[in-house]
């Protein structure tokens, strides 16, 4: 049984369609690498799997359960930039998601000894032990990031949400990021959904690369259709010259 299944998705803003009939099956495990324009609906994509949006028509469900629209422990979420908290030490950011995961969002005693032992190892793991009393700020951009990823990781989400997580970092900090990302996935076994506009990063990392696009378009009036999943690539063993492709209407999907 799939682990993500979304079955027959539409979501439109006002009157405004923006994704249509996406369908998706996602093994538990997979890492799902997300491309195709800008503004075609893959961050609305994403928000609908962390269930922060509903979908206008059609279900998701995870591990067999629709998504109910409320938050879950199941699913964390990175964005590009600015997902850690400015005014909190490396420490703190990396307790502050672990409290957030308890009813009250606070820890008290056993509790929040157990969150800083927690964090301590959870910091040393990522390399950023020796800068634990130190604020995001004084950081750099790669170290925000894995910040951004291990504060996610702290309530060993089943799902990991990345939005163009990589986009604002140098090209040898990136190949950095992409070693951490496959150790930790590795390590934990975690089902990742990640946005990019960098085919080659999708390719790399992903296990399928899944474009969205609209399948109908009308010049006089651009935004009269939605996106949908136009093309499922199998990115295993090194992605397109491995290419098994089937054409169903408009879709690809890897047999
Ligand atoms: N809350 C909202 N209310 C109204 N329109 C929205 C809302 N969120 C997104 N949109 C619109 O939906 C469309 C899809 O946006 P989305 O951010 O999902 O695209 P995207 O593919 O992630 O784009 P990019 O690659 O540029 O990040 C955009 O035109 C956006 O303006």
């Amino acid at each position: 049984m799939s682990f993500v299944s979304v079955s027959g998705v539409f979501k439109s803003y006002g009157r405004r369609p923006v994704l249509e009939a996406v369908s998706l099956e996602v093994a538990e495990g997979e890492f799902i690498s997300l491309v195709g324009a800008s503004g075609c609906g893959k961050s609305t994509f994403l928000r609908m799997l962390l269930d922060e949006e509903q979908p206008s028509r059609g279900t998701i469900h995870v591990d067999g359960m629709p998504l109910t629209g409320e938050p879950s422990r199941n699913r964390g979420i990175v964005f590009q930039r600015y997902s850690v908290f400015p005014h909190m030490s490396v420490r703190d950011n990396i307790v502050a998601a672990t409290a957030f995961q308890t009813r009250f969002g606070w820890l008290n005693g056993a509790a929040r000894k157990a969150a800083h032992d927690a964090a301590a190892k959870t910091l040393e793991r990522i390399g950023l032990g020796h800068v634990a009393d130190q604020y995001p700020a004084s950081l750099s951009g790669g170290m925000q990031q894995r910040l951004a990823i291990a504060q996610a990781m702290a309530a060993r989400p089943r799902i990991l949400l990345l939005d163009e997580p990589f986009g604002a970092l140098d090209p040898g900090t990136r190949l950095a990021m992409h070693a951490f990302l496959l150790e930790l996935r590795a390590e934990t076994g975690m089902t990742v959904f990640m946005v990019t506009h960098d085919l080659e990063e999708g390719f790399k990392l992903g296990d399928r690369v899944l474009v969205f696009d609209k399948p109908r378009w009308d010049p006089q009036e651009p935004e009269a259709y939605g996106a949908t999943i136009t093309y499922d690539f199998d990115a295993r063993d090194g992605g397109i010259p491995y290419q098994r492709l089937e054409e169903d209407t408009h879709v690809f999907k890897p047999r």
